[in-house]
């Protein structure tokens, strides 16, 4: 498979994304526990590590990537996870909502609604897809509230309506928090709240529900790749429970590396 060692065709390079990720905190860790020696981890951006996964891609070249489920690039790539025999990733995650202390007293109807908020991954994946086929990530939200009302029910029946009142939420641009974030910012408009959605890093995400200056988040992954945000604030805000099962981190390649295990990097 090419010339030279893995580690030289792949230049030594993980292809990462935002510094602030829990995923790089892990991988940093998993470059240490397997001695990948020479490996850097390259900061990007989410978006930045999809293109340079679709460019590799399309020549067939070597890549590794920090992967996580759920995530469009499983139904567009044929890839897959390499083996962590030391466990670094951790186990299945779970994506938690997390609202700031005093939401349920100051907007008991937001505060309701995200606390019921639960759906599956084909959910998140339809939004997802929609937005990775090109669609504005509020067309693609409110086409799935459209279509999925029953769904949207199960989160809004009893809930009073509100008029207006203003409500931030705050993400990190990964595709499956961009898609979850504008879904039930749609649901919340539709109840009558005027929801603005803010962008920002990870620390500063998790910050800004904790200061109380953003009400909540649904982008909380634990109980490993946030682990060091929740601990940090654990007495500041509200944790709401899961809102998605059976996320995971991993170091992702695409099949036709024929690798199987990060130890193989070292090959
Ligand atoms: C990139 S995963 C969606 C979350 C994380 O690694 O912090």
């Amino acid at each position: 498979s090419g010339d030279g060692s893995i580690a030289s065709q792949l230049n030594y390079t993980i292809t990462g994304i935002d510094a602030g990720a829990g995923i790089m905190a892990a991988t940093e860790e998993a470059i240490e526990a397997y001695g990948l020696e020479g490996y850097n981890l390259q900061t990007s951006s989410s978006a930045a590590m999809t293109a340079a996964l679709a460019a590799a891609y399309e020549k067939e070249e070597p890549i590794v990537v920090t992967g996580w489920t759920p995530h469009w690039k499983f139904a567009k790539y044929d890839l897959k996870y390499l083996e962590d025999p030391k466990g670094v990733f951790g186990a299945a995650e779970s994506i938690h909502t997390i609202a700031r202390v005093g939401l349920e007293t100051d907007h008991p109807s937001a505060y309701q609604v995200l606390d019921n908020f639960y759906w599956e991954q084909a959910d998140m994946g339809e939004i997802m897809i929609a937005i990775n086929e090109g669609a504005d990530p509020a067309d693609a939200a409110a086409e799935w509230v459209a279509n999925n009302q029953d769904k949207v029910a199960q989160w809004t029946d009893g809930v009073a309506e509100v008029n207006g009142d203003k409500l931030t939420l705050v993400f990190v641009a990964w595709d499956s928090e961009i898609a979850s974030t504008h879904m039930i910012g749609q649901v919340l408009e539709d109840i009558g709240y005027d929801v603005e959605l803010l962008s920002l890093e990870a620390a500063g995400m998790w910050t800004a529900v904790a200061t109380g200056s953003a009400d909540a988040l649904v982008a909380a992954w634990l109980p490993g790749t946030h682990a060091v945000y929740y601990e940090d604030y654990k007495e500041d805000f509200v944790d709401l429970g899961v809102n998605l099962e059976g996320a995971g981190i991993g170091l992702v390649v695409p099949a036709y590396m024929d690798i199987t295990s990060i130890e193989d990097l070292n090959n």
